[in-house]
């Protein structure tokens, strides 16, 4: 599906923000945040290490007590879903996921044995659907029977991302899942969230990496402070912090694939 008119807007997110305690002091991570998330973009966080972007991520799945925002999805308040619910639509790949089950079918297949999903019209994906998948990721010489602890970290993370991708949430957020992936196979990651994107799904990625010309827009989180750096490299200036920080814009120009944001972060 392209992006054909107005992009629709996914997940609409205002005001989160997250407080931590250290001892007797309590530390704002962030504080009056606002993004939105459209169907078919996909959309790089990027940052300094430690500026809150996994945390950023968290609050969107409604994942970690100390965030909170408001939040719409397709228009509906976040307050008439349970996080269950909420998290079935609103799915996160963390930094470190971790595999269910005694093989990766079974791990793949894991989500859809949850009581949330019983009545979910998705289907649990057959073994030449599982078959597929993993070859199309770079992992064909991964057996559907083989233990997943047996995995490579990296191999781990892809199997983690497809287990996601096939429960068919609205919304991915994928935290650096292509930390520990060759150049190769890092792209491979990127074209299968390319293709999710393109079938609808709103895709935000954290990255430390390149850009690789896949997001739609780039923000950055840095200073408590989140800004639209979409094309900043490319045009050979750094653009103003928003004095909203409020980095609900609606530009779809491609232009990420020449940015390199992060060098700038
Ligand atoms: N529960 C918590 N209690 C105290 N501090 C926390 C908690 N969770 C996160 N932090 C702090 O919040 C900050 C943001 O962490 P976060 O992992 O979100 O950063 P990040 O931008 O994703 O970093 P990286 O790029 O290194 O993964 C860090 O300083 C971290 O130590």
């Amino acid at each position: 599906m392209g992006q054909v008119g107005e992009p629709r807007p996914v997940l609409e997110v205002t005001d989160a923000r997250c407080h931590v305690r250290h001892g007797d002091v309590q530390k704002d991570i962030f504080a009056g945040l606002s993004l939105t998330l459209y169907a078919g973009q996909i959309v790089d966080l990027v940052g300094p290490s430690g500026s809150g972007k996994s945390t950023l991520m968290e609050c969107m799945a409604q994942l970690n007590a100390d965030a909170d925002a408001t939040m719409t999805l397709d228009g509906r308040s976040a307050d008439g879903f349970t996080p269950e619910q909420w998290r079935t639509q609103v799915a996160y790949v963390p930094q470190r996921p971790v595999l269910m089950g005694g093989t990766v079918a079974e791990a793949i297949r894991y989500p859809f044995t949850l009581r949330v999903r019983r009545d979910s019209s998705v289907r649990v994906p057959d073994d030449d659907t599982l078959r597929r998948a993993l070859d199309d990721i770079g992992l064909d010489d991964v057996e559907l029977d083989r233990s997943p602890q047996d995995l490579s970290v990296g191999q781990q993370a892809r199997v983690c991302l497809l287990r996601t991708l096939l429960t068919g949430p609205k919304v991915l957020l994928a935290d650096e899942v292509d930390a520990g992936l060759d150049p190769d196979n890092a792209m491979r990651a990127a074209h299968l969230l390319k293709r999710a994107a393109d079938e609808g799904m709103a895709v935000c990625r954290v990255r430390h990496r390149e850009p690789d010309g896949m997001a739609m827009r780039t923000l950055e989180l840095a200073d408590g402070v989140l800004t639209d750096v979409t094309g900043r490299a490319a045009v050979g200036v750094a653009k103003t912090t928003a004095a909203s920080n409020d980095t609900d814009t609606t530009d779809t120009t491609d232009t990420t694939d020449t940015t390199d944001t992060e060098a700038q972060a």
